[in-house]
């Protein structure tokens, strides 16, 4: 059973359609990263989850139980780390996950050793200071901690890296690649590079419904035959090449490389032979390629 399904989900906001009929299932045990530009609705796809907010139409299930707004059954299934996570400054790490764990009804031998794995887990066991002093990555890491306090089946997570440097980044990523296969990670985020690092699952939001999910090698083979490397040895004639005029394309000034796409990948194949002959052309390589997840992300949402 999937751990999480949105059937026919539409959310508006006055006038404003933010979901359109959104159908969408996560699969248990995926990273799974839920992508959109911005004001595509993936906040508020995540608060109808958290029975925060109340769809219009549609339903939602949670490990195959109906979420309802303003009930929290469903989400005892479910951690949370918000874009912002809120703390109290005047604690240290230790005591705000007792804290947390005691408001949620932990017993007291179970939280002291699910404080210290998860504090372990987070990079944060031997940090005793006031969290008022944490940097974003620190902050975000126990707000990782809080969110699986109560082992979830899945982690629900706002944009948990678009805050911070490349090194904070990093140290996030690999925290939730490390729950693969025990807890769900279910993500959002505008960082390509991200999700290229370690989801095996994405959906993309686009106009109020997902656009483009499935998993990221699946999706690059299947549009794979819509994009043509050519590969030059210096970027004389790399340049040359580009000039003739191609409508679709993006060059690689490192490896001087340009990739075109068509939509008939044949037909682009003889146009661009009859092109390097024409010129007196000798490429390195003509490949065809699997495009990037950005690609994928720009030919969706264009
Ligand atoms: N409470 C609200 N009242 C009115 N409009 C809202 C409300 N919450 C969100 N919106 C609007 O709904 C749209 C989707 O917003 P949402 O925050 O879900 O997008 P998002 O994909 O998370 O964007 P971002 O990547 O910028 O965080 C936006 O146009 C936003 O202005």
């Amino acid at each position: 059973m999937p751990i999480l399904t949105l059937e026919h989900v539409t959310k508006r906001f006055g006038r404003q359609m933010v979901l359109n009929d959104l159908n969408l299932i996560v699969p248990e045990g995926r990273i799974f990263g839920f992508l959109g530009e911005n004001g595509a609705g993936k906040t508020t796809t995540m608060k109808l989850i958290l029975g925060l907010l109340r769809a219009d139409q549609g339903v939602i299930k949670v490990n195959g139980e109906p979420v309802t707004f303003g009930q929290t059954t469903t989400n005892r299934l479910i951690g949370y780390l918000p874009d912002v996570p809120a703390f109290y400054d005047y604690m240290r790490p230790q005591e705000y996950l007792q804290l947390c764990g005691e408001i949620s009804g932990l017993s007291k031998d179970c939280l002291n050793q699910r404080s210290t794995e998860l504090l372990t887990h987070v990079g944060l066991a031997n940090t005793h200071q006031k969290i008022g002093g944490f940097s974003r990555g620190m902050k975000q890491r126990l707000g990782i901690a809080q969110a699986l306090l109560n082992e979830p089946r899945l982690l629900i997570c706002d944009e948990p890296t678009s805050a911070l440097d490349p090194v904070g980044r990093l140290e996030i990523l690999d925290i939730l690649q490390q729950l693969k296969g025990q807890t769900t990670v279910f993500f959002s985020t505008h960082v390509l590079a991200d999700v290229e690092r370690i989801c095996d699952e994405i959906a993309i939001l686009h106009a109020g419904k997902i656009a483009l999910t499935g998993q990221i090698d699946d999706l690059k083979a299947k549009h794979a035959t819509h994009h043509l490397r050519v590969k030059f040895a210096t970027t004389a004639e790399l340049n040359q090449f580009i000039s003739l005029g191609w409508s679709d394309f993006q060059t690689d000034l490192v490896s001087f490389s340009v990739t075109l796409t068509a939509p008939d990948i044949l037909k682009l194949e003889m146009t661009v032979m009859q092109a390097l002959a024409t010129q007196q052309l000798t490429p390195i390589s003509l490949e065809r390629t699997a495009p990037t997840l950005e690609q994928l992300f720009m030919e969706v949402v264009q």
